[in-house]
């Protein structure tokens, strides 16, 4: 199973994150006003640094912009592109005619997946993962929000594609998503404030204890 973390900003980032078992490192471009958005030039040496040290580094945005995600990737060499907002199907097919490997991201409010009428869309667009993520209110993306288990589990029965789960997963939390973790189409988890501390900066041990309780009962890849 996959342990990705979201949201480096800085080399001392990707050096913690991958010591401490990340295996996909997330890299904002395109979320304007997020608290990791990252300017091309950081972005473009994250995405070096995160290679240079065997990561895979992700593409993390809500840009809708296909000609400017593509020149964010050919300038970086990064080749996973996670579309974390409303993106239409027509925008992962645009990315799959260029060899990208795209995770779409699927919301999940009051118990409802939003995207479900799209997944065949997507599906037949070529996205390679899907990702399921609660929104909290309006709100997309870190929210801290507890995805709930047996809406992941429904929807993770429901696609086609390797699933990730994303939305206030902890180290604690793991133990409560056992039914998921077992399913034939779980790929891994995404984490963003469960892998930091009270201030806000990535936390090597809450990334250990991540990796070690996810993985409890995971078959090896
Ligand atoms: O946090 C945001 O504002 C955001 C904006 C645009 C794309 C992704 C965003 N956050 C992502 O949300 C998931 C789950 O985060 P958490 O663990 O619940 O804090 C993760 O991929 C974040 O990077």
């Amino acid at each position: 199973m996959l342990i990705k973390i979201c949201g480096a900003t800085r080399v001392a980032d990707i050096d913690l994150l991958a010591e401490a078992g990340a295996d996909l490192i997330g890299l904002w471009s395109g979320v304007p006003d997020g608290h990791a958005q990252l300017d091309d030039d950081a972005f473009d040496r994250l995405a070096r640094a995160t290679r240079k040290r065997g990561r895979t580094p992700v593409l993390v945005t809500l840009s809708r912009d296909v000609r400017g995600l593509l020149a964010r990737v050919a300038g970086s060499g990064v080749s996973w592109v996670q579309l974390h907002g409303y993106q239409t199907p027509a925008t992962v097919r645009a990315l799959k005619a260029r060899g990208l490997t795209v995770v779409k991201v699927l919301h999940i409010r009051d118990g409802q997946c939003l995207e479900r009428p799209l997944i065949n869309a997507y599906q037949r667009a070529g996205a390679d993962l899907f990702l399921l993520d609660s929104m909290a209110g309006g709100r997309i993306g870190s929210t801290a929000h507890r995805l709930d288990p047996e809406v992941a589990a429904s929807v993770v029965e429901a696609v086609d594609r390797p699933v990730l789960l994303a939305g206030g997963l902890t180290a604690r939390n793991a133990g409560q998503f056992r039914a998921v973790t077992r399913a034939h189409r779980f790929a891994g988890i995404d984490v963003d404030s469960g892998a930091r501390d009270e201030r806000g900066r990535f936390d090597a041990d809450a990334v250990r204890a991540i990796r070690r309780e996810w993985t409890v009962g995971v078959p090896a890849a």
